[in-house]
């Protein structure tokens, strides 16, 4: 599975309009299995792009293809930064719900329990996403992006709303994950830290559109002590130069 954005364009509104342009000429690949993740300030478009990819948002120019053909709705898997639980389904019949529409990776009850488990959630499998604080809801629609039987996974700030240690368990959870499953994953994230730990490659998203790439060579498998590694913190604090440099 290999993702390709050619020459990307995309405005909001008054198309054409050059100065309203959120996505501008993008360019940029992400190849089979691998992790990368999208940093940049509030509005640099790296929700757009994520649309853009799954089809909900159609570029007014440039190819985005997937394995060299055009993507269409429902070919990957998508968390966006709402949960978009469905309300009315327990949250055991959120998680469910991808198995019902596809043939692969169907998954019965039972293990939708187990996974359940594993995001400490057991106790809520009968309950509504209503019930569930924000943190706890995004756990849960994290699962449903995850078990679907799409390699490419597109995700949206998924950690977001979490507490410092359940995050933490989440990444490094989300790294095994990655690996035994085999997924490629976009991943959007305001924590540079977090961008670090879990990425190949980090795309930084600049306010004058300009897109730079930062290679991540930690070595993998990747545990939660790296957190405190010299060259993580020091990844870090570039990362954070880099993007408050640009507006100086
Ligand atoms: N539905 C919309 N209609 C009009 N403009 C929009 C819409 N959604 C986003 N925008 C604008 O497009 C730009 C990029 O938004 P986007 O959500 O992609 O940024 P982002 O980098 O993901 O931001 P954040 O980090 O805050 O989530 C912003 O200026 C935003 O105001």
């Amino acid at each position: 599975m290999t993702l390709v954005l050619k020459n990307v364009s995309y405005s909001f509104s008054n198309k054409g309009n050059e100065n309203n342009k959120v996505i501008s000429h993008l360019t940029m690949q992400v190849n089979q299995g691998e992790f990368v993740s999208l940093i940049g300030k509030s509005g640099t478009g790296k929700s757009t792009i994520l649309k853009l990819i799954t089809g909900l948002l159609k570029q007014d120019e440039g190819e985005i293809l997937v394995n060299g053909k055009c993507v269409s709705l429902g070919d990957v898997g998508y968390m966006p930064q709402r949960d978009l639980l469905l309300p009315w389904r327990s949250i055991i019949d959120n998680i469910m719900i991808a198995s019902e529409f596809q043939k692969e990776l169907k998954i019965t009850r039972e293990e939708a329990r187990k996974w359940l488990t594993r995001v400490g959630l057991k106790e809520y499998e009968n309950a509504f996403p209503n019930q569930l604080s924000g943190g706890m809801r995004q756990r849960a629609a994290f699962l449903r992006a995850l078990l679907t039987d799409k390699d490419l996974l597109l995700l949206d700030e998924p950690f977001g709303a979490l507490d410092a240690l359940t995050k933490k368990e989440m990444q490094a959870w989300l790294l095994s994950l990655w690996q035994e499953l085999n997924k490629t994953i976009v991943f959007i994230t305001h924590d540079l830290e977090e961008a670090c730990f879990l990425s190949d490659r980090i795309l930084l998203l600049q306010p004058n559109k300009i897109i730079e790439e930062i290679k991540v060579d930690l070595p993998r498998p990747r545990m939660p002590k790296l957190f405190h590694s010299i060259e993580l913190v020091k990844m870090r604090c570039e990362l954070e130069n880099r993007i408050t440099n640009e507006t100086d």
